[in-house]
């Protein structure tokens, strides 16, 4: 246990979480593992294929612009905290022609370009949701209202708004029983970060080691003196769980937008960091911490574990972990110069997460160690996690 004054302290005291989390009815795959399905669904150049491009394929949001027309279902896979597939449809599907039960899928992503107020997305839509409502009642149905950067703010809010309430009507004229379907609409666009945020908030429904996750964030802001900390995928820059502080999107994006930045710098030093980088892609290096802020000679880095420091968790936490081996970097950025000044930290946690918080820099240098400290426990928690949920999802 750290000596530490009650505003910031260790995370170790953080309540174990090696439980076994439910598994929410998925269903295995070709692969062997139950990954959560989801379907991708809207009309011909609605923007579904750009979506996913964009979100896990890494794809330049002007490039999505010589997509080609999908012909047929591509299921496409991306592992994360929980293994996902996701099914790129084509625009004339329809609940028949889909050709798989909906009851196999956790979430329905129904996409409709924001200035398409006609009928036939509506109808679409509708048709899915009464017949997602019959076979799977707890499938998670949710819209996207999409391109909504191609509308100045007043008609981006007015078409939303007549979107929700038609398909609403539509519902109600059917059966007045649709009146209880809970339906979650988003504006999203690939342009900025709201096509993030909303996929982020799509994730956490089903991933069911959230409250576990959340807890540990919860600890370590409390121990850090950190206002807000999010655990981000890496390659997605999505973010799969954060602290109990409310979301604003101006930190979001700034997080998002530095994890970008340190992705697209990883890849230049590749080379140079060997193997490390093949368990680790998307990371920048170890350098990276003390190019973007000075490391105080007295702070240890976190970027090299086998230098013995005061931050060094005892023998027992790490020396059965086979993550001892990994390599972690850091790096950190001030955001506000002036006193007493904000720092924005990055901490890797596993080969696909990392810890992006914000911290009085006070804090950051001053108590240096004890944030290192702070998140190796983080560290050991999230592992735990993701090693119980790979057990049960490889139905081990
Ligand atoms: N302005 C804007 N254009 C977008 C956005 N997302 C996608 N697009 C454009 O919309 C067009 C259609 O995108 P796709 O991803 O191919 O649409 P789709 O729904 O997969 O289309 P189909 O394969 O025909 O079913 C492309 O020209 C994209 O560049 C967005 O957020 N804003």
């Amino acid at each position: 246990m750290v000596n530490a004054t009650p505003s910031y302290a260790a995370t170790s005291t953080s309540t174990p979480i090696a439980q076994r989390p439910p598994l929410n009815g998925h269903r295995f795959s070709g692969d062997g593992v139950a990954r959560t399905k989801i379907l991708l669904l809207g009309l011909r150049r609605a923007g579904k294929t750009s979506i996913q491009q964009v979100l896990f394929n890494n794809l330049p949001p002007k490039q999505t612009f010589y997509l080609e027309t999908t012909m047929r279902i591509v299921k496409h896979t991306f592992d994360t905290v929980i293994p996902l597939e996701i099914w790129d449809c084509p625009g004339n599907i329809t609940v028949e022609t889909l050709n798989a039960p909906l009851s196999q899928f956790s979430t329905m992503i129904f996409v409709i370009d924001i200035r398409d107020l006609y009928n036939q997305p509506i109808s679409k839509l509708v048709e899915f949701i009464v017949a997602a409502y019959q076979d799977n009642p707890n499938m998670s149905l949710e819209v996207f209202v999409h391109k909504a950067e191609k509308l100045q703010e007043d008609d981006k809010i007015e078409n939303f708004r007549q979107i929700h309430e038609r398909v609403s009507d539509r519902l109600l004229d059917i059966s007045p029983e649709y009146e209880q379907v809970q339906l979650n609409f988003h504006l999203t666009s690939v342009y900025d970060h709201s096509l993030h945020e909303a996929f982020s908030k799509v994730l956490h429904k089903l991933i069911d080691s959230l409250p576990y996750l959340e807890d540990l964030l919860n600890v370590f802001c409390a121990n850090s003196q950190s206002p807000k900390a999010f655990l981000f995928d890496t390659t997605s820059r999505l973010y799969i769980a954060t602290d109990a502080s409310p979301v604003d999107s101006a930190t979001y994006n700034l997080c998002c937008d530095y994890l970008q930045m340190l992705n697209s710098f990883g890849t230049l030093y590749k080379s140079a960091t060997g193997n490390a980088r093949k368990q680790l892609p998307a990371t920048p290096p170890p350098s990276a911490s003390s190019s973007l802020s000075p490391i105080p000679p007295n702070a240890s880095s976190s970027s090299d574990p086998s230098t013995p420091t005061a931050t060094t968790p005892p023998p027992n936490v790490t020396t059965h972990r086979p993550s001892r081996d990994l390599f972690y970097p850091s790096a950190s950025t001030s955001l506000h110069p002036s006193t007493p000044g904000t720092t924005l930290t990055y901490h890797l946690i596993t080969p696909q997460l990392a810890l992006l918080a914000l911290l009085p820099t006070s804090v950051y240098e001053g108590r240096r160690g004890l944030i290192e400290f702070n998140v190796v426990f983080f560290r050991e928690g999230v592992q735990e996690i993701c090693e119980v949920e790979k057990e049960a999802r490889c139905g081990g």
